[in-house]
């Protein structure tokens, strides 16, 4: 299966450790941070100098086979600079199930650096292939010509593959859909006006960046007959966790009679939690809101929310695009998703 593209690629694995392209500087600045030990792969992780709910799985992966490395002999430290890694950011559930996946080989296996990089590899090769996947299982759902509304990164920026949504995009446009792109530049950290219309464009995809306000009023003259996002996690019956802002795009979708899709990988399925209100929610540093390029927006004094994350429920989603497939609803709202068939 083809899994290469002319896509980025935000994280190499070196022999002196793990080294990320530091998304803070996008698109201005292409500069890379240097990870050797395990403590700086989550402070890169809570920093988000590296995000995106498949990529930080693997980062945080790469992460345990640092702390293999640094505690060499020491088990017990491993296993706390690996609960450090989990626990750097609460959302996306494909960061603990990376690191527990690696840390369950190391338990059978002995906490051998080697052990844990080839595990990390491992995860890494099966997200350019679920990428893949999702790209190709999209595309058909994507129109023909038209535009295409997508929010946050999700790209190859945020996976270790050809990204979820905007895999989608990549793979719709290259079976030669005529798609423009709307990507929402997704305050606070502008994933989408950086990060997205920054890799869409060095790869000649008609990308044209909105302000979040600007979704109703682009869908209210037409101009879109698509939505797809990504997630960060997504409970037993279909709720999905993904970029704040995400929940508003749903119902200005369905208020428009306009597809909202979901494009994810079963890594970001969680299948312990019922239903989204269990899915814990990010909240970030509220100077994060109140600063643009550090300078302060807001008068002193003045309180800021900063959910990172919000949840749209299963009955907004029209499909969820896996790396196993599509579902529909009312699979999601009746079934597990694990369960759930394609009709
Ligand atoms: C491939 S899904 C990426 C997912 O992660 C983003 O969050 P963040 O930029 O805070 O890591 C956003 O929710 C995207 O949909």
């Amino acid at each position: 299966m083809e899994t290469k593209s002319s896509a980025v690629r935000a994280y190499r694995w070196e022999p002196d450790g793990l080294w990320l392209l530091d998304q803070r500087r996008l698109p201005a600045e292409e500069r890379w941070v240097a990870c050797r030990r395990p403590e700086d792969v989550a402070r890169a992780i809570r920093e988000m100098v590296v995000r995106g709910a498949p990529l930080i799985g693997v980062a945080g992966a790469y992460g345990v086979a640092l702390a293999c490395r640094l505690h060499a002999g020491d088990p017990d430290a491993v296993e706390r600079a690996a609960e450090q890694l989990r626990t750097a950011r609460p959302t996306a559930i494909n960061l603990a199930w990376a690191v527990d996946r690696v840390m369950a080989r190391l338990r059978r296996e002995g906490y051998a650096a080697e052990l844990a990089a080839e595990e990390a590899g491992r995860l890494a090769d099966e997200d350019q292939h679920s990428c893949w996947r999702i790209g190709e299982a999209g595309a058909t759902l994507m129109p023909v010509e038209g535009g295409v509304l997508t929010h946050c990164n999700t790209g190859a920026l945020a996976t270790a593959g050809i990204g979820t949504a905007a895999g989608v995009i990549r793979r719709a446009v290259a079976r030669g859909h005529r798609l423009r792109v709307y990507a929402t530049e997704t305050r606070p950290y502008l994933q989408g006006a950086r990060l997205t219309a920054w890799e869409l464009s060095r790869e000649g995809i008609d990308v044209t960046v909105i302000t979040d306000g600007m979704a109703g009023y682009v869908m209210q003259k037409g101009l879109v007959q698509a939505v797809v996002v990504g997630a960060d996690r997504v409970a037993r019956n279909g709720d999905v966790a993904n970029k704040i802002g995400t929940y508003g795009l749903a119902v200005l979708a369905r208020a428009h009679g306009i597809p909202f899709y979901v494009a994810a990988p079963y890594s970001s399925v969680d299948l312990s939690l019922p239903d989204g209100d269990a899915i814990p929610i990010e909240h970030r540093d509220p100077a994060e809101v109140t600063q643009v390029a550090g300078v302060e927006v807001a008068p002193p004094g003045v309180p800021a929310l900063h959910p990172a994350f919000d949840v749209t429920p299963a009955h907004l989603v029209t499909a969820i695009i896996t790396d196993r497939g599509v579902r529909y609803p009312p699979y999601l709202r009746s079934l597990p998703l694990e369960e759930a068939t394609a009709p």
